[in-house]
């Protein structure tokens, strides 16, 4: 589920406080040479997230993943990251999230102008990321519309606003259902509890919705879903996208990227951005495999 850079779920999750020697990352560098691919630059003001040379292990072992990721996001772009099997994408994506799993080693990321690196998960969500996981989490005994109450609650808490209580809400998040074609009735489900793949993938793009995150990160939205649904979660997504919030999508098919059309798509090996183009890299990787591009 998401939670993000607004996965609710992620924030439930992890509730407890990341300690501080795992949450840094500017003070050690990564001992291999990054390999920089800037997106073209346009202005400063626009842009949303930055990242320059970042580094990552796996906190337990303590093994480098992440060797220097470089990735600049502005404001309505949408950007896709594509790689073999194991290149560092998931990590990537929950690196940016928070995951206590991952310990930055080296680089920076900036925010919205904030320290990304310094903020705990559930602030990384409340200022407007979310993420969506490739195996969405259930969550017995919480019922969908409480859960997405209380994430809703909790960012327009931290954008000054008021919170709805449950009547308001319903009238809310109703009409998003139908963004994502799912029924009523998935509501008063527990979280994903006994959800198909696909159902608790649109789950995702509601939560999404409901949450309207200004930078979401998507990691295989697309996988498991059959024509219709793939279809019905693209257009959902479409349907949030405005000049002011970003999406970053992990994918391994070019199908997904003639839904949800990509302003830069990005490879990933081994634990880098090694390349950067446009529609044309999902196609000749679709054609040839990556040692077209390897
Ligand atoms: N928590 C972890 N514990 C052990 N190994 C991990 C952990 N997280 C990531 N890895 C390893 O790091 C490497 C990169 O994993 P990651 O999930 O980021 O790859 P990916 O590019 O998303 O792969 P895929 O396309 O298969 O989803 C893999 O070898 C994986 O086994």
């Amino acid at each position: 589920m998401a939670t993000a850079f607004f996965s609710p779920t992620f924030t439930l999750r992890n509730s407890t406080s990341i300690p501080q020697s795992r949450r840094r990352s500017c003070l050690v560098r990564s001992s291999q040479a990054s390999v920089a691919v800037e997106t073209p630059s346009s202005s400063t003001t626009d842009l949303l997230l930055q990242v320059k040379d970042l580094s990552a292990v796996i906190a337990e072992s303590k093994q480098p993943i992440l060797k220097g990721v470089n990735l600049t996001v502005r404001h309505g772009e949408v950007h896709a990251v594509m790689g073999k099997n194991g290149s560092g994408k998931s990590t990537f994506a929950k690196v940016l999230a928070g995951h206590p799993d991952y310990e930055v080693t080296g680089g920076s990321v900036l925010y919205k102008g904030l320290d990304l690196l310094e903020m705990e998960p559930e602030e990384r969500a409340t200022a407007g990321l979310f993420m969506s996981f490739q195996s969405p989490v259930e969550i017995p005994g919480v019922s969908n519309i409480d859960f997405l109450n209380m994430a809703y609650n909790a960012r327009r808490r931290k954008l000054g606003l008021p919170e709805l209580g449950p009547i308001e809400f319903y009238g809310y998040v109703a009409p998003k259902l139908e963004l994502v074609n799912m029924k009523i009735d998935f509501l008063n489900r527990n979280v994903n509890e006994g959800f198909s793949g696909g159902e608790k993938k649109r789950n995702e793009i509601l939560q999404l919705a409901v949450l309207g995150a200004e930078f979401s990160i998507l990691d295989e939205i697309d996988s498991g879903l059959d024509v219709d649904a793939l279809q019905d979660v693209a257009k959902a997504v479409n349907g949030i996208l405005t000049s002011k919030n970003s999406v970053l999508m992990i994918t391994h098919y070019l199908r997904l990227l003639e839904f949800i059309k990509p302003t830069y798509i990005h490879v990933m090996e081994n634990g880098r951005i090694v390349k950067t183009g446009d529609i044309t890299i999902a196609k000749v990787l679709e054609k040839e495999g990556y040692k077209a591009i390897s």
